[in-house]
């Protein structure tokens, strides 16, 4: 079904259109009717397949940009998903002239205050951020008529849900409710129906949890021998762009430190770096000043990076949702993509339930050797030299190259350009301080948590305590 088929603005449309946007993913076209109509909704479909618009497109079309005030608020569990959102919005509503705004931590609130001069009619949100300019009555709800929660499942857990409850308290009563992830765990939904008026839910319907495109393997390894493994296997798929995944932010440092010594373009992210620096790392990994990005799970949900070929898990992650959004990051807009997770023996059963969870096997891999990773290094030198040959403009080389083989056997100078353009397996001794693995739960515990754990934000905790339910998580990506 075309967006033209929807009885929406003609800006908006063509909007769509620049966007490049043709036909309607199916969330899109099961979801976007509904919420036109006003419905209060739940929409549960697989990470990539193009949620944001299927908020995005009806906000758009309910709001009035003569109309100065917030008309319609999203909440996100991240920064720098509250900012992609808008963006993604401000694209959408282009040509209606429709302003959306981000509001997040770590910003100057000053220069926030100074967006918000623009007027907008949709604010793109994380929680606290959004209260504090409640409070200082920078930001106003009282006209706001629809709400979406964007990663609701999160939103609803781990002690965000006081605050949702606080902004909720700004919003006049007549407004309409929007949830939307890929993952729904019952109690979350049994929560989140308590928020909403007679929600409808769209699901789209499939197989897995996670998108087929993804192609999934793990490999069973001791956590000191993780990190060779992990940089021969790099050597081996050489990712366009990856992003490793790992427990804390403790890991994260070490993991990207230990990467940079071995010559890989790595950098890391985590919530206890400055906003600034969240910025910067996240502009070089997207501008492929870097092509791996090491991440907590802050770097899990929405985001939306184009060409991330691989991820890998370095550590497993705490809960089977978790795994289904870090995977999430590739694979997307029925792209390809290779996801490998790094399971320690002990941690076996968390796989296990992990594939339960998704309804999906992972393939075992088997690490590979200095060898094999040598020969994949080769390989990548090897379709360098071709893609130069084609692409590169090497006139003022080919002299060079006749003199060369003037003088001396063909093989030994191919040989003796191609090892100095290999950048062969990197030894270099790293230490990495040795995560706990996670301990294996009886039974799952997700009921959703009330007591508001923001205050706990920033404390570096060390260890995570997998039968601690996993709401603190996001305290300490
Ligand atoms: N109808 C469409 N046609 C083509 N591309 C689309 C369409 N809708 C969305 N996209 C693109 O697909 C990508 C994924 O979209 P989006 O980020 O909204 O996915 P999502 O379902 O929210 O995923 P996640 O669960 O990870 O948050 C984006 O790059 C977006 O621009
Ligand atoms: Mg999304």
């Amino acid at each position: 079904m075309k967006f033209s088929e929807l009885n929406i603005n003609d800006t908006i449309l063509k909007a769509i259109e620049k966007m490049g946007f043709k036909e309607m993913s199916p969330i899109q076209e099961k979801a976007i009717p509904v919420a036109l109509k006003g419905s209060d909704l739940i929409g549960q479909a697989q990470t990539g397949t193009g949620k944001t618009a299927a908020f995005g497109v009806p906000l758009t079309e309910f709001a009035d940009p003569l109309n100065k005030a917030v008309q319609s608020i999203i909440i996100t569990p991240t920064r720098e998903l509250a900012i992609q959102v808008s963006e993604e919005l401000n694209n959408i509503g282009r040509y209606k002239k429709v302003v959306t705004v981000p509001v997040y931590g770590g910003q100057d609130i000053q220069k926030q205050i100074k967006s918000l001069k623009k007027r907008p009619s949709i604010i793109s949100a994380t929680p606290g951020r959004l209260l504090d300019h409640i409070k200082r009555r920078t930001i106003r709800l009282n006209e706001v008529r629809h709400v979406v929660l964007d990663e609701a499942d999160e939103m609803l857990n781990m002690g965000f849900i006081d605050d949702i409850r606080a902004i909720l308290e700004q919003i006049p009563d007549e407004h309409q409710t929007l949830l939307f992830s890929a993952t729904m765990p019952k109690p979350i939904r049994l929560l989140a129906e308590q928020f909403m008026k007679n929600p409808e839910t769209v699901k789209i319907q499939s197989k897995t949890l996670t998108v087929s495109q993804i192609e999934q393997k793990y490999l069973a390894i001791k956590e000191r021998e993780k990190f060779d493994v992990l940089t021969r296997i790099l050597d081996i798929h050489t990712p366009e762009r990856a992003i490793i995944f790992g427990r804390t932010k403790r890991r994260v440092d070490e993991l990207s430190n230990a990467l940079q010594k071995r010559g890989y373009r790595a950098e890391g992210i985590h919530g206890d770096l400055t906003q600034a620096r969240r910025d910067h790392v996240l502009r070089r990994f997207k501008n492929n000043n870097a092509n791996i990005l090491v991440a907590t799970d802050v770097a899990a949900r929405g985001l939306d990076i184009s060409n991330v070929t691989h991820v890998y898990n370095f550590d497993l992650p705490q809960d089977p949702e978790s795994y289904v959004h870090r995977i999430g990051r590739t694979g997307r807009a029925g792209k390809k993509g290779l996801a490998v997770t790094f399971v320690t023996p002990s941690e076996m059963p968390h796989l296990n339930e992990i594939e339960k969870v998704t309804k999906q096997s992972m393939e075992q891999m088997q690490p590979p050797s200095y060898e094999e990773a040598l020969r994949g290094q080769q390989k990548a030198a090897l379709e360098s030299i071709m893609e130069t040959m084609e692409t590169g403009d090497i006139e003022n080389y080919k002299g060079l190259a006749e003199n060369l083989l003037h003088d001396n056997d063909s093989i030994p100078v191919i040989a003796a350009a191609l090892k100095l353009i290999t950048k062969e397996p990197d030894t270099t001794p790293v230490k990495l301080t040795a995560e706990s693995p996670l301990r294996v739960k009886k039974e799952r515990k997700r009921k959703p948590q009330r007591n508001n754990q923001r205050r706990n934000r920033g404390k570096n905790v060390r260890r995570q305590d997998a039968s601690k339910s996993y709401k603190k998580r996001v305290h300490q990506h």
